[in-house]
């Protein structure tokens, strides 16, 4: 375990608890008890709209409660803005500044001005590295790949080495194969830094790659949780198993998907 200069113990995960959560978007309204382990990677799965983004966005301090708490470590965070939560996010898209280079987008995990040490150019250039992203250092987003823009992501996410990460259908846009390199990538860093992971997804074959946990998400409620392999049988909450379609025998086909293992 290692301290960061602004305190946040890195190289392990934190719980994230929703505590009795209450908001809403005029006639859409929401309210979310869950708690996500540290440590772990969740899967958060549910119908177009039932509120999956909303409740990362609940925990990123985007959006804020009208009651209730989110607890980070047991730490109610309802006054930290989004950028002193102990989280980074990746989003499907628009997670780089267009004008900065690869390298000053992964910077920016270290310093918000930019102004870095030799060290910390030289965690950018092993992070880059550990994406498979050497050698575009000095590119703009814009020449690169759908794919290696998110690897810039991930980069940064290493860098900012924050003890949870909130993933919003991050790869949805992928290929399936680049979508399975992209999540090994995601449990790799897992398996080194332990961070409590909340992935955001359709795709049951990617909630069963990656997921341990799984919170569905139904109608502005966490309506069933439980461990992936559950839901991934025959046992499964029913209104999970009408939401992925059940699959004569197996669930999305389970029996052919190969578990990355975490
Ligand atoms: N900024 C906003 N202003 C008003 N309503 C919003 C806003 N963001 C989301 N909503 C509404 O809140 C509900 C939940 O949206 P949310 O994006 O959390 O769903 P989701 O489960 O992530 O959906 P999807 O799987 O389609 O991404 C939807 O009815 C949506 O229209």
């Amino acid at each position: 375990m290692m301290t960061t200069n602004n305190g946040i113990v890195a190289g392990t995960g934190l719980a994230v608890r929703l505590e009795d959560v209450w908001f809403s978007y005029g006639e859409a309204s929401f309210r979310f008890d869950a708690e996500f382990a540290a440590g772990r990677i969740t899967a958060i799965m549910g119908p177009s709209g039932s509120g999956k983004s909303t409740l990362l966005n609940l925990v990123a301090g985007f959006e804020k409660p009208s009651a209730g708490k989110v607890l980070i470590g047991g730490i109610d965070v309802d006054n930290a803005p989004p950028s002193a939560r102990p989280m980074s996010m990746v989003f499907q898209e628009n997670n780089l500044f267009a004008h900065l280079s690869v390298e000053g987008n992964v910077g920016l995990g270290r310093s918000p001005s930019l102004k870095l040490t030799s060290a910390d150019r030289h965690a950018v250039a092993e992070a880059l590295a550990r994406v498979g992203l050497d050698g575009k250092e000095k590119r703009l987003p814009r020449e690169l790949s759908g794919g290696e823009r998110q690897r810039v992501a991930l980069a940064r996410v290493l860098l900012r080495d924050r003890p949870v990460l909130l993933l919003d259908e991050p790869f949805a846009s992928l290929g399936p194969a680049l979508r399975d390199d992209m999540l090994d990538l995601v449990a790799d860093i897992h398996a080194e830094r332990h961070m409590t992971v909340l992935f955001v997804t359709h795709q049951p074959e990617d909630a069963r790659r990656i997921g341990q946990g799984i919170v569905f998400v139904d109608e502005g409620r966490v309506a069933a949780t439980g461990p992936a392999a559950d839901f991934f049988d025959r046992s499964g909450p029913d209104a999970f198993r009408r939401y992925i379609g059940d699959r004569g025998g197996s669930v999305a086909g389970s029996q052919h998907i190969a578990r990355k293992r975490t």
